[in-house]
């Protein structure tokens, strides 16, 4: 395999810096260059944290890398204001973007598969890099044909910008596609305290737990008569989603198309 040139946005966050040690430590990966919105010009050693990476730019101005750096790949791992612009504008300049970013919309995914269609470009919008996590939601999808009364209980730390995940929403997304519609609960139940019955998603329903002390975990929780199953996935660090990153970059090199879930490119 040739080596792949990546770019990473978001290099100074959580998950960031595990995808800068993932990148530097691959062989056939070299970091190019990093897109912060801090810190112009300034190279990525000069960062606390990054003193022993060397060589690597940092820029501010998506356009301005795109066009100073010849890169491969994109990864995205900023905010929902950020990513949707990074991956369009990676495309738009033959950049093959793997986003972790969650919170975007379905428009912008669609947007996203039309540029992807027109460029005859590889895309891959994760929601969620763990395999575990991709198991959880593949296993959830098969209970949802037996089990059409379910909800979602998503738990993260506290600095979690998007509610619900976008695991959560992808793992209503995959359960929906083979439930039929059911709206939950008592027919004239009332919440007497807005909200208490969680968002509805097709009448499933998502609780999102926001805790410091946690990473990011998700139950799925189905219930029947006389029993439930309960169908839980934990990540306990951000390692956790690394391997999940490398087979995105590996994969979104040789495909020409865009992807929406990592399950979809996992054997
Ligand atoms: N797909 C997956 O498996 C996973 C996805 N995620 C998602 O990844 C994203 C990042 O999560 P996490 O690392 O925890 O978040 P952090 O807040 O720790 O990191 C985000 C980083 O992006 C920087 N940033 C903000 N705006 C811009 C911008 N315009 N350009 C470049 N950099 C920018 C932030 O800088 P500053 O702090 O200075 O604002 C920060 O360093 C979230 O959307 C999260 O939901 C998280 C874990 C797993
Ligand atoms: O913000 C996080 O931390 C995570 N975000 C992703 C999501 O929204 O599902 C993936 C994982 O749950 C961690």
């Amino acid at each position: 395999m040739e080596t792949v040139k990546i770019i990473i946005a978001g290099p100074r966050g959580r998950m960031g810096r595990e995808a800068v040690n993932l990148v530097t430590n691959t062989e056939q990966f070299e970091l190019v260059a990093v897109l912060d919105h801090k810190y112009d010009g300034i190279m990525l050693s000069d960062i606390e944290g990054f003193h022993s990476v060397s060589n690597v730019p940092v820029y501010t101005e998506i356009e301005k890398c795109l066009q100073e750096t010849d890169a491969d790949v994109l990864i995205d791992l900023t905010t929902p204001e950020a990513g949707p612009y990074h991956a369009k504008t990676a495309l738009n300049h033959g950049v093959r973007p793997v986003v972790g970013t969650t919170g975007f919309t379905k428009e912008q995914l669609l947007e996203l598969d039309e540029i992807c269609k027109e460029k005859e470009l590889g895309c891959i919008i994760a929601p969620n890099f763990a395999i575990g996590a991709v198991l959880m939601m593949k296993f959830s999808q098969m209970a949802a044909k037996y089990f059409q009364d379910i909800e979602i209980i998503e738990m993260h730390h506290d600095k979690k910008l998007d509610a619900p995940s976008g695991t959560a929403v992808k793992t209503a997304e995959m359960i929906a596609a083979v439930r039929e519609t059911k709206i939950q609960g008592h027919p004239n139940e009332k919440e007497t305290i807005q909200g208490a019955r969680g968002a509805d998603f097709d009448g499933m329903h998502i609780h999102s737990v926001r805790l410091p002390g946690l990473i990011a975990h998700q139950q799925v929780m189905f219930g029947s008569d006389g029993q439930t199953i309960t169908i839980r996935h934990d990540s306990y660090n951000r390692a956790s989603f690394m391997s999940g990153v490398k087979v995105a970059v590996e994969t979104v090199m040789k495909q020409n198309t865009f992807v929406y879930g990592l399950e979809n490119i996992l054997d």
